[in-house]
């Protein structure tokens, strides 16, 4: 049976350092403030934004959503991300991906200002990723990911991590993030050959792979660290993750859960990251 790595645990730790960072930014009469900017009505945008909307409430961050319909022109989307740049109460702003397709979504993205791209999207944010640079704000799932393999104390010098998924979201910074920690890395994808035996020679596995259930045990052994990021939901209507976790489970060392693992994590880390860029912004905090 392996041992249950629980998003719930690491929230828990994260909204404490969270609530001492607030403490400090009320004693100098700054409230944080999350921008929302939702382009359309996706299910996984509308869940993530329920989900980051209830955090800010129980954490004392304040919020403003800017709904923009599935068919926005590029005008008025750079408008928005112009309106957000400008807030002077605004410190942090999340903007949901993907973008329609009828935009063009690299304009976009790098039309938002770096210190308040609090979910390392626009490519100077994944530049500082790549270079392993602390100059801006890296996506916060696959720092989510991190989060939880450092709560529980899982050392990944020197040892084989495998990243399922070659996504700009998860995937690539999660690779990079994973050589930070001097894991000899290796990114598998649509395209990589006998998927199961690479990702079997693993010591700890980042599953990505955006497919409900799609990694069972024939991909995994003793011994591993499993961290599922997939949130999708089944026929039944429940949460899931990319992993078969009643297959998975009786086979690995550690998992985490779906719901209560990776996304719950996720949440708090943008939260973190608001707050962060709020005690920056006031000269309270250096990168
Ligand atoms: N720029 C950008 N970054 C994202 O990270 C991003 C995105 N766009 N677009 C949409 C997808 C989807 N996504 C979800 C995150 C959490 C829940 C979720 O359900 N969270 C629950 C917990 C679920 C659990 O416990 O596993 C909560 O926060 O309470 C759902 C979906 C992020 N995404």
């Amino acid at each position: 049976m392996a041992k249950l790595l629980s998003g719930k645990e690491v929230t828990a730790s994260l909204n404490e350092e969270i609530r001492k960072k607030t403490e400090l930014l009320t004693a100098h009469h700054i409230t944080p403030k999350l921008g929302i900017i939702r382009i359309g009505e996706r299910e996984d945008d509308i869940s993530y934004e329920r989900g980051a909307t209830k955090r800010c409430e129980t954490l004392g961050v304040s919020y403003e959503k800017f709904l923009l319909p599935e068919d926005a022109s590029e005008e008025m989307v750079l408008n928005t991300i112009a309106q957000v740049n400008e807030a002077d109460d605004i410190h942090g702003v999340l903007l949901f991906r993907p973008l329609p397709r009828h935009l063009d979504e690299n304009k976009i993205i790098n039309a938002l200002a770096v210190e308040k791209d609090i979910d390392g999207i626009t490519d100077r944010s994944m530049a500082s990723v790549f270079l392993g640079k602390q100059t801006g704000f890296a996506p916060c799932t696959p720092s989510a990911c991190m989060k939880i393999l450092d709560h529980y104390g899982i050392d990944c010098s020197g040892k084989k991590a495998v990243v399922i998924g070659r996504s700009p979201v998860v995937g690539k910074p999660a690779a990079m993030m994973l050589l930070q920690k001097n894991a000899t890395v290796t990114i598998c994808h649509t395209k990589t050959k006998d998927m199961p035996s690479v990702v079997k020679e693993a010591d700890i596995v980042i599953v990505a792979a955006g497919r409900a259930g799609v990694i069972g045990a024939d991909y995994l052994r003793a011994g591993q660290t499993v961290i599922d990021v997939g949130i999708n939901v089944n026929e039944e209507g429940k949460l899931c993750g990319d992993v078969n976790f009643a297959d998975a489970e009786p086979v690995v060392d550690a998992i985490t859960p779906v719901p209560g693992g990776v996304g719950s994590v996720t949440t708090s880390v943008l939260i973190e990251h608001v707050v962060d860029a709020a005690l920056l912004k006031a000269g309270l905090a250096i990168l």
